[in-house]
């Protein structure tokens, strides 16, 4: 089966060289102050335009206004809005409309009570992340580099596709995906050697173990 990968919050071009290269299908550059992997608008487009055609250039944004918004889609070559915040079924609709631009929400995950808000972003949204939810007083809503028990998504279906994503790393996707029977994943933390600091071995250990194409995996002291 194929898995298609995500890798997020890509700060440096010879990172998105090293994911396109790798074979992942998206790379996400992360717009929100607070991240370690905040990029400008002006950053953003700079790298977006290393990407090859054929990997997905995807802006996560947070409870982003329509001005910053329109600023990011009208700068930055984009194939995709990612939704990190509190974002509403409503504001999900509208935004879609608004761009012309596939949405993935994400919607973060603990216990099986948050299960329902997936269902409820599948009738708007065209894709979902199904993420850790992040800890009481978090500075970042994602990012946090904490998985969630994935046997709360043990071979669940919603009505559109869905990525996995929380605390992901080469070590651990392939069971993550036995487990959970997603067909997509994202990682940030887990191929990084420091918060915001991508390492090009990590993201093609990664690509290759979630893919079932893993060769070793470094390890990183
Ligand atoms: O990466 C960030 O800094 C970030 C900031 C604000 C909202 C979301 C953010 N990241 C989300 C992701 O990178 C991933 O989509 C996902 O949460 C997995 O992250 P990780 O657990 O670090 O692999």
């Amino acid at each position: 089966m194929d898995i298609r990968v995500k890798i997020c919050g890509l700060t440096q071009p010879e990172h998105v060289h090293a994911v396109a290269e790798a074979g992942a299908a998206y790379a996400g550059f992360v717009f929100f102050e607070k991240s370690p992997r905040h990029l400008t608008v002006e950053q953003a487009r700079d790298l977006a335009l290393e990407a090859p055609v054929g990997l997905a250039k995807v802006a996560l944004t947070v409870n982003a206004d329509d001005s910053y918004l329109d600023w990011i889609v009208e700068t930055v070559p984009l194939d995709m809005l990612q939704l990190h915040g509190s974002e509403s079924p409503e504001r999900v609709a509208e935004l879609r409309e608004r761009y012309g631009l596939p949405i993935m929400k994400a919607v973060g995950i603990a216990e099986e009570p948050d299960l329902a808000a997936l269902q409820e972003y599948s009738a708007v949204a065209d894709q979902l992340l199904v993420d850790a939810k992040p800890p009481k007083g978090a500075v970042l809503p994602g990012g946090n580099g904490l998985a969630f028990d994935w046997r709360l998504v043990n071979r669940k279906y919603w009505p559109c596709p869905w990525m996995l994503a929380g605390g992901l790393t080469p070590h651990n996707v392939a069971e993550a995906v036995r487990m959970t029977g997603a067909r997509q994943v994202d990682v940030s933390s887990g191929v990084e050697f420091a918060p915001g600091q991508k390492d090009a071995n990590l993201i093609r250990a990664f690509v290759e173990a979630a893919t079932g194409k893993q060769k070793d995996v470094p390890i990183l002291r």
